[in-house]
């Protein structure tokens, strides 16, 4: 007999929905073995907050999920949580539950990760310099560039700067890496979308795609000659650089099959405008699937039994198609 793909499922920040999405979770019926990262018993007492029954074990799983159980490998909190409330001195336990997917995705362990969300600012606070998931795990796993990408029903978006601050974005649209992006973006498209030849999309930097170098020259001097090079060179299929006010219109949309955007807010609030709550969170370039929720930490509704759990069950849906397609 065959033994189940088994994904890690790493519960995030402890004061936010993530432990609450995992709990529920817990009853569905789900075609893998599945083995939650996190303190046992920050779920334990979350569950109660909830009123949910799930029997908790302790992991990793070795069997088929099954509903109402949990298997979770144990990873203790520093202090114990309250709902809603973020404590630094629990940031390392964050990135502890990280850690151990990560490991467990190199060794073979886990065939795939899949992250509820944590607090990118807490971590800071502790005096970690963190700017988010994408970034650790490419440090974490020695790999050189990865790709952001999110989808939701009929777009893709993939992002060719991740967690910047506007200022810096500039600086950071280079030849280089924008040749890395795309050969990622086109080599993961096919690899784990089964898109045989991908048609991207790709946005200009300045208003107007630089409005012909009278506002901004990103355009004719960077991104223009990379996709020049890589469609004739490469093959690829790529049209732009376009406005990315009109590109995110059905002429351009309905024949491509992804978006590349040059920074974060330049295309994931089209993305979540059409698909919040229904979307996932990808990690291209990795030396395994990675994927994540489309929402952050919504500490308000922790405890509270009103989040959605939606974008969590397309993440775990999504990380089952990549493993089966790889
Ligand atoms: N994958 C991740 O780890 C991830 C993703 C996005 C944001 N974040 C982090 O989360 C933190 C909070 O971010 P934010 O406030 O900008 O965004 P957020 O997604 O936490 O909240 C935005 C709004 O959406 C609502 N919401 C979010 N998830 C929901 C759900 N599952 N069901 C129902 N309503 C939901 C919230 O209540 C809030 O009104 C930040 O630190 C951010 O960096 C993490
Ligand atoms: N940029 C993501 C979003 O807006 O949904 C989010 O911050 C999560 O990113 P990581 O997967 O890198 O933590």
């Amino acid at each position: 007999m065959t033994s189940p793909v088994h994904l890690a499922l790493t519960a995030g920040e402890p004061a936010g929905i993530g432990p609450d999405l995992c709990l529920a979770l817990a009853a569905s019926e789900l075609p893998c073995a599945l083995t939650v990262i996190a303190d046992p018993n920050l779920l334990a007492q979350r569950a109660d907050e909830l009123g949910l029954a799930v029997e908790l074990a302790t992991g990793p799983a070795t069997e088929t999920h099954r509903p109402g159980r949990l298997e979770v490998l144990p990873i203790s909190l520093a202090r114990p949580c309250r709902s809603g409330h973020l404590d630094p001195a629990n940031a390392p336990y964050v990135l502890h539950t990280l850690d151990a997917a990560i490991d467990g995705c190199i060794a073979g362990r886990f065939d795939a990760l899949v992250t509820a969300p944590l607090h990118k600012g807490v971590i800071n606070e502790a005096g970690i310099a963190f700017t988010g998931h994408t970034e650790y795990l490419a440090e974490r796993t020695g790999t050189a560039n990865v790709v952001m990408m999110l989808a939701t029903e009929g777009l893709r978006v993939a992002l060719a700067t991740t967690h910047l601050a506007v200022s810096d974005i500039p600086r950071h649209i280079t030849r280089d890496g924008l040749r890395q992006v795309l050969r990622i973006l086109h080599r993961d498209l096919q690899r784990w979308f089964g898109l045989a030849r991908p048609r991207i999309l790709v946005a200009g930097l300045n208003p107007h795609a630089g409005e012909g170098g009278h506002l901004g020259r990103e355009e004719i001097e960077i991104i223009a000659p990379v996709l020049e090079e890589l469609r004739s060179r490469e093959h690829m299929q790529l049209i732009g650089p376009l406005p990315a006010d009109t590109l995110f219109t059905p002429r351009y949309l309905d024949e491509a099959d992804a978006v590349l955007a040059m920074y974060h807010d330049q295309g994931l609030p089209v993305l979540k405008y059409k698909g919040f709550g229904r979307a996932v969170n990808i990690t291209l370039g990795l030396p395994f699937a990675r994927t994540s929720v489309d929402h952050g930490t919504a500490l308000e509704l922790a405890g509270s039994g009103r989040a959605r759990g939606d974008s969590l069950r397309l993440a775990i849906d999504t990380a089952l198609a990549m493993v089966d397609r790889g």
